[in-house]
């Protein structure tokens, strides 16, 4: 049976990419996506746009929806302090095995727990099954028809406080018209919007950044 594309791109990191280094990872999986395969990573632009995010905010408690083959996953836990964590979920069995190896190989395996299963289902078992109290940051990368749901189930959940930062890939690529206006008219919400470009390609792109104000 012939291997999929993030079978691909898993050898490729780790026949070019050195173990425990994630700026490796990182690096070999946008040389591969850029140069062989286009893949839906969130890509070393709007990587730098989540990299600053992450750093300013500094969280001890980060949750990722929509894993895939874990790039953003790396991305994110390289920045995180000592005993800070990341929960990512991805629903895809296929694209969790991949990522598994991937977050592994970059060496950040503590820091990461990465949670295989619909959003929609996890999110209200963090506090109990996972032990969060709140999320400090939230990056929301998976289908964008459920960026909307989910964010109103994160309050449901009271899963935020004030000050937690979310922030939204693929606001025009492939799109989420209707959470850019859930959350630019919700006035606990306080919107940034960073203009940017779909990753690997000259296609306009951007991410939404939201902090919950209580
Ligand atoms: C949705 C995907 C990312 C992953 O999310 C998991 N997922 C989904 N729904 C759930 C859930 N409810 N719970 C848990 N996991 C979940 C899935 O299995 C994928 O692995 N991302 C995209 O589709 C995506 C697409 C494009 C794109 C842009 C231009 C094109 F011409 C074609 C595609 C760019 C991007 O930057 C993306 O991010
Ligand atoms: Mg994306």
């Amino acid at each position: 049976m012939n291997q999929s594309k993030e079978q691909r791109i898993l050898n490729f990191v780790l026949q070019n990419a050195v173990r425990g280094d994630p700026c490796s990872v990182m690096d070999a999986i946008d040389k591969y996506c850029s140069q062989k395969e286009w893949a839906m990573n969130v890509g070393n632009e709007k990587g730098l746009i989540l990299d600053k995010t992450v750093e300013e905010i500094n969280p001890s408690v980060a949750l990722e929806l929509g894993t895939y083959c874990g790039y953003s996953a790396v991305r994110i836990a390289r920045l995180l302090k000592a005993g800070a964590r990341l929960l990512t979920v991805e629903f895809n069995p296929e694209f969790a095995a991949i990522a598994k190896q991937m977050i592994e190989f970059a060496g950040v395996q503590d820091k990461v727990k990465l949670i295989e299963g619909p959003s929609e289902e996890i999110i209200p078992q963090l506090k109990k099954k996972y032990e969060v109290d709140t999320l400090d940051f939230v990056f929301l990368d998976h289908w964008k028809d459920r960026y909307t749901p989910d964010t109103i189930l994160l309050q449901e959940c009271s899963l935020l406080r004030k000050g937690s930062v979310l922030l939204a890939d693929n606001i025009i690529v492939p799109g989420a018209p209707e959470f850019v206006n859930y959350i630019r008219n919700n006035p606990r919400f306080q919107c940034t919007n960073y203009p940017s470009h779909l990753e690997y390609m000259k296609v306009q792109d951007a991410m939404e950044k939201a902090v919950f104000l209580g």
